[in-house]
């Protein structure tokens, strides 16, 4: 409603809906800091809602500033919120990811398990590898994708799927781009490195990150993962 300026008095109907706007936002922030008893503050909540809408505002090049009746939020909630690449990550619906981990672990072909249970030891007892799954079309690759990503992210652990090419990151939930993801520079040349910064958002969550899934790796260059 904000980027269509469909309302006219935006402080009566921020002060009459911050109740329902503002609703789950201790439970995400509850998992993001992996603590089930963090309690905020109302001023706290008001604010952590604000910088939600300034978040969907700034994906469309706008900003609350732009709103000089609705307040704008506070630098040090700013600060505490954290990095938003991990929370994004964990972000989860944990109820609906373990139903949907118990339907498709359910269904796993004796191949599908032995490949399933192979790369599970490796990430839960951080052994570290790379795994290279390969099949005709319509085998299940990307089954046991949805499989191994809801079994993590269903236990709080962060998996990422980044695919090579922009329409095959549409098939998987939550799914980016190897070049926008990793910040692949173009062109790649033997002597690239990643442009992520030492102290970035994103090199945080790389370390957190428990799975990397790479779809369509064959199409990539070998510069990119060398
Ligand atoms: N063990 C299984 N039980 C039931 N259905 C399955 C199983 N494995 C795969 N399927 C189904 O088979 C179809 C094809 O599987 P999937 O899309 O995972 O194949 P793929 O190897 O990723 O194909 P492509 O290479 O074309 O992307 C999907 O509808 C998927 O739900």
């Amino acid at each position: 409603m904000l980027l269509f300026g469909a309302i006219n008095k935006l402080n009566h109907v921020w002060n009459n809906t911050i109740q329902w706007l503002s609703d789950g936002i201790l439970h995400s922030q509850r998992i993001l800091a992996k603590n089930q008893e963090l309690e905020l503050t109302n001023e706290q909540l008001h604010n952590l809602t604000l910088i939600e809408i300034e978040k969907c505002l700034q994906s469309s090049r706008r900003t609350l500033k732009e709103f000089s009746s609705l307040p704008y939020p506070k630098g040090y909630v700013l600060e505490q919120l954290g990095n938003r690449l991990i929370y994004d990550e964990c972000n989860y619906d944990i109820p609906t990811l373990k139903a949907e981990f118990a339907e498709l672990h359910a269904l796993l072909t004796d191949e599908q398990r032995k490949f399933f249970n192979q790369i599970m030891t490796s990430v839960t007892k951080q052994m570290g590898g790379v795994f290279f799954l390969h099949g005709y079309g319509g085998t299940g690759k990307t089954f046991m994708w949805r499989t191994l990503a809801s079994a993590l992210r269903s236990k709080h652990d962060i998996v990422l799927k980044v695919a090579t090419s922009g329409i095959t990151s549409l098939l998987l939930p939550g799914c980016r781009t190897t070049h926008s993801k990793f910040k692949i520079t173009v062109p790649t040349l033997d002597n690239s490195t990643y442009n992520i910064d030492h102290d970035s958002d994103l090199n945080k969550l790389l370390r957190e990150t428990k799975l990397i899934i790479w779809d369509e790796a064959p199409m990539e260059h070998r510069y990119t993962f060398e």
